[in-house]
Parts: C-alpha cells; sequence; structure tokens
C-alpha cells in the first residue's frame, strides 16, 4: 500500500518520487509506503492552509461543527479498516484499535459539544480603582492561524484526533505531520474527513522523516502554534526550534506506582499489571516503576510475579497482551535496560527472553537507584520494583526523575494520599487506580521533562487560541 500525501483536497504523490518505507514491527517486510515530500510540498501546503483558515475561521461555530460531526460518521464507516491498518502498522491488537477508533469519534463529539458551549466574556471598567462603568471589554477567543500537529505512533488515531479536532473547531487551518510508524492510519483517518467534505485545505497532510522535513516544519514561519506529542528528547529538540509560537508538549514519563503498607494490595496488582504490560508498555501513560513499602514488598512483588505469568505474549493477531514493540532499535533499547539492571544486581523474576521485537515481560525486584532502569523510560514491557522505606522516599524518589507526568498512590488512608498526592511534582496523581490519560475530557499534563501545556478537551480547545479584546468607550 503506498499512500499519497493531501494537499489542496487532493491526494498527491510527492515530486521527490521517494517514499518512506513501513515495516511491521511483528511480521516481515514493508505493509506501506508514505510520501517523502518535498520542502516545497511543504511550504505549499502551509500557504494554501493559511489562506483557507479566513474562511473557515468565517464560518459559525456550529456550520464548522457539521462537517466534523460527518467525520465522525465516515471513521466510524472505516473503523474495521483501519483498526486493521493500524494492527499492522503499530502492532496493536484489532480490538484495541477498534476501541482506538471509536475512543477517537467520542473525543471529536466532545470537543464539537464543548467548543458549542464556550462563551465570551466581557468586564467592566469600573472594577479596578479610578475605572468607569462605561468602559466594557468583551473577551473573544480566537483562532491562532495554521496549527503543526505532531503525533507519535502509539495512538495513530487518537492522539492525532485529539489536535485536529479542538484546532478546527476552534477555526484554525491544521498541518498534520503523523508519526512515520503510524502515518497510514493517521491519513485513513484524513481520508475520513474528506469523504466529510472539509474545505480543501483546511487540514493538509505532510509526510516524511521528522528527522527530515521535522525542523523544516517547526521552524517554518507559516506555522501559528505547535502541539506535540512525542518523546522528551524530540520534544526539547523542537522547543529549541520553535519560532514564537505556542506549544503544547507532552512528552515521555516514568510513572510511578507508590504502594504504601495499608494499600488493597489485590487492587494494586491489577491496575499496576494493566498500567505497566498493556500494549507492551508502550503508553507515555504506563507504569514504569513500583515504589513499594518494605513491610508489604515482598507480598506485592510475589503478586505481580504471579499476575505477570498468566499474560498473553505474542503477535497482535493472536490478541497477545505483550507483543513485539515498534522497532528493532527500542527493542536493543529495552534490553540494554534490562541488561544494566542485571549487571549492578537485579533479580529477575519473569522475562528477560526476547525474540526479535518481542520482549518478554520482565519484573525486575532488588532494583537500587544507580539502575538506568530506575530512571529511564523502557516504552516496554519491563517493571522494576524498588523498595522503599516510607511515603517520604517514595516522594522523593519520585520527585527526583526528569519526568513528571503522572503517579498512582496505593493507600486505604485518603489522608496519606492526598499528603503524598500534593507533594508529588506530577501533572496528575491517580490515587487508587492506574496512571492514565483517559477519560479524555480530564486535563493531561505533563510537567518538567514531560512537556508544557496543557490537553484534554476543554484545554485543548482553549489552548487552540488567544484572547482578543474590543474596548467599548461609551460616551
Ligand atoms: N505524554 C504523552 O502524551 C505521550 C508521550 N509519548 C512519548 O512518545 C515517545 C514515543 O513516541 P515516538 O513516536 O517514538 O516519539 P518521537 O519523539 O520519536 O516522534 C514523535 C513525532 O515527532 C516527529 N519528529 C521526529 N523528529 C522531529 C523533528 N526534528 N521535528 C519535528 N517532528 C519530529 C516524529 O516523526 P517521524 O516518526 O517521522 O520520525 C513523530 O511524528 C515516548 O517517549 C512516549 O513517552 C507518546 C504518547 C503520549
Ligand atoms: O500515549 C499514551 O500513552 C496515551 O496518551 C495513553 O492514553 P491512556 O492512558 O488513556 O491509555
Amino acid at each position: 500500500m503506498q499512500l499519497p500525501y493531501y494537499i489542496n483536497g487532493e491526494w498527491r504523490k510527492s515530486s521527490s518520487n521517494e517514499t518512506v518505507k513501513i515495516y511491521s514491527p511483528y511480521k516481515d517486510g514493508v505493509v506501506g509506503e508514505v510520501q517523502a515530500i518535498t520542502r516545497e510540498e511543504v511550504d505549499e501546503a502551509i500557504k494554501l492552509a493559511a489562506e483557507a483558515q479566513k474562511a473557515w475561521a468565517e464560518l459559525s461555530i456550529r456550520e464548522r461543527a457539521t462537517y466534523l460531526y460527518r467525520w465522525i460518521d465516515e471513521l466510524l464507516a472505516m473503523k474495521d479498516e483501519i483498526a486493521d491498518i493500524m494492527m499492522q502498522e503499530v502492532g496493536k491488537t484489532f480490538a484495541d484499535a477498534q476501541k482506538e477508533v471509536e475512543r477517537s469519534a467520542d473525543l471529536i463529539r466532545y470537543n464539537i459539544e464543548e467548543a458549542i458551549h464556550m462563551y465570551n466574556e466581557s468586564m467592566s471598567g469600573e472594577n479596578f480603582p479610578g475605572g468607569s462603568k462605561q468602559k466594557i471589554a468583551i473577551v473573544e477567543r480566537v483562532p491562532l492561524g495554521v496549527v503543526l500537529a505532531i503525533s507519535p505512533f502509539n495512538y495513530p488515531v487518537n492522539l492525532s484526533s485529539a489536535k485536529i479536532a479542538p484546532a478546527l473547531m476552534m477555526g484554525n487551518a491544521v498541518i498534520f505531520k503523523p508519526a512515520t510508524q503510524g502515518a497510514l492510519s493517521g491519513i485513513k483517518m484524513i481520508e475520513a474527513l474528506h469523504k466529510a467534505g472539509i474545505p480543501k485545505n483546511v487540514v493538509n497532510v505532510v509526510t516524511g522523516r521528522g528527522s527530515v522535513i521535522g525542523d523544516y516544519l517547526v521552524e517554518h514561519k507559516g506555522i501559528n502554534m505547535i502541539t506535540f506529542t512525542g518523546g522528551t528528547a524530540t520534544g526539547y529538540h523542537i522547543a529549541s526550534k520553535a519560532k514564537m509560537v505556542p506549544l503544547v508538549m507532552e512528552l515521555g514519563g516514568k510513572d510511578p506506582a507508590i504502594v504504601l503498607p495499608d494499600a488493597d494490595l489485590k487492587l494494586a496488582t491489577g491496575q499496576i499489571i494493566s498500567g505497566a504490560f498493556s500494549y507492551s508498555g508502550q503508553r507515555c501513560t504506563a507504569i514504569k516503576r513500583v515504589l513499594v513499602q518494605d513491610e508489604v514488598a515482598d507480598q506485592l512483588t510475589d503478586m505481580l510475579a504471579a499476575e505477570v505469568a498468566k499474560l498473553s505474549i505474542g503477535s497482535p493477531e493472536d490478541k497477545a497482551t505483550v507483543v513485539p514493540v515498534i522497532d528493532t532499535k527500542s527493542a536493543d533499547y529495552i534490553q540494554g535496560l534490562i541488561d544494566d539492571a542485571i549487571e549492578k544486581g537485579a533479580k529477575v523474576l519473569t522475562g528477560n527472553k526476547r525474540e526479535g521485537n518481542l520482549i518478554h515481560p520482565t519484573l525486575l525486584a532488588d532494583v537500587t537507584l544507580d539502575m538506568r532502569v530506575a530512571w529511564e523510560e523502557p516504552f516496554g514491557p519491563v517493571l522494576p520494583i524498588i523498595r522503599i522505606k516510607d511515603a517520604e522516599e517514595a516522594i522523593e524518589i519520585a520527585n527526583k526523575s526528569e519526568f513528571g507526568l503522572q503517579a498512582s498512590v496505593f493507600t486505604n488512608d485518603i489522608n496519606k494520599a492526598f499528603h503524598v498526592a500534593k507533594k508529588l511534582e506530577t501533572g496528575s496523581v491517580q490515587i487508587n487506580g492506574r496512571t492514565e490519560r483517559g477519560p479524555d475530557h480530564f486535563p493531561f499534563i505533563g510537567v518538567k521533562g514531560s512537556g508544557v501545556g496543557v490537553q484534554g478537551v476543554p484545554k485543548s480547545l482553549q489552548s487552540m487560541t488567544r484572547d482578543k479584546v474590543t474596548v467599548l468607550n461609551l460616551q
């Protein structure tokens, strides 16, 4: 399958006559190819988007909504086609890929409805000393212009629609750069928008390696806002290149599950296992380390090991939970973290077995703070267990991380839970639940190396606008 890029309401081959090949993480061979577009084609996509944005912003919000409602219908009509491609391209099970399309439809609908119910404000001058009732400010939220949306491989439809839908509802045009691994699903998602009759150039799709066209896009003077989800290193790089435009960045994480002695260990075990190992841990919000207090450490470790042993391992086509990771580079990196930990004295409770890109779920006990796996994000099925003497030590270790996405605290003492939650330097804290982004209307925030800005439907809508003030000076 060789897919074109999308510009001017048309599907085009690049004049470069070059493509980027996409390899399946779990089966031999190429699953598809996308266009390696040229810089001139990037220029054209941005120029046409800037022109189209003006008319798009002139439509009423309800008129824009009609296109997005149709997008939902078309997306759901293509659900199985997209799910099949997503499975082959990023190695997610067909059922999970279907759920991702459904979740995206819900997310688009929520964006539409939330945007329709956003209102402008007005302010009276009288509230400020010396001010007057005759001076009234009307504060409107206006679009930013052309939004550059860059998404990662792991949720190629959901994390893309989470950027595109709010941008469109608020009257922006979008340049969409899908992750190369994930671009086939991303392009199919835009095919649904095309079928929905979206006016030409309101969304243009640019494809090619991020390392080749990425900097050019990010530095482009026609881009008015960047919304990015991906790795922390890429995020820092983009932030250093971007011009003076608003940035929303959701990056990597090292989310801890802190387990205190009075926790419901059965609940904690279930949440940790699904948090750490679903989709092989390839979620930014996966639980990436366990910080368990000494008193219950042996018991929790045994319970976790027993559950890991039950995980299904293999091909997404066989509905496995632990599937091959996205590519060999990633598998090598994960194995490097495991090897380093073993060398420094960690005990392998399960796993440390590799077949190609398939890393068996690996539970590591006796993990100490000199091991890389205590700090680095594997983005794979590896879970280190670190013992702590009390909640204060857990807070200290959690906060030493370069990341600050989410954390979980398991305890039956709500006061203690709040005490720990308050001190954790993360965007969110989950009490007695696994770390996760959803439901998609909750604010989703990364701090420190995990990002800047806030996603989640209402916040995403706001982030795609700026305030515009018109002051009435009544006589
Ligand atoms: N906090 C969050 O919400 C989430 C964070 N992530 C994080 O993302 C990472 C995994 O995703 P992955 O796709 O591998 O992340 P990458 O950072 O490798 O890539 C993300 C996107 O950035 C593009 N890109 C690469 N280089 C540049 C550049 N110089 N300029 C502009 N764009 C560029 C990529 O394109 P190309 O593919 O063509 O190289 C891709 O579209 C993990 O670290 C994970 O934690 C993932 C999901 C959610
Ligand atoms: O990329 C990710 O990890 C997603 O944002 C995860 O979403 P979820 O936590 O709701 O599964």
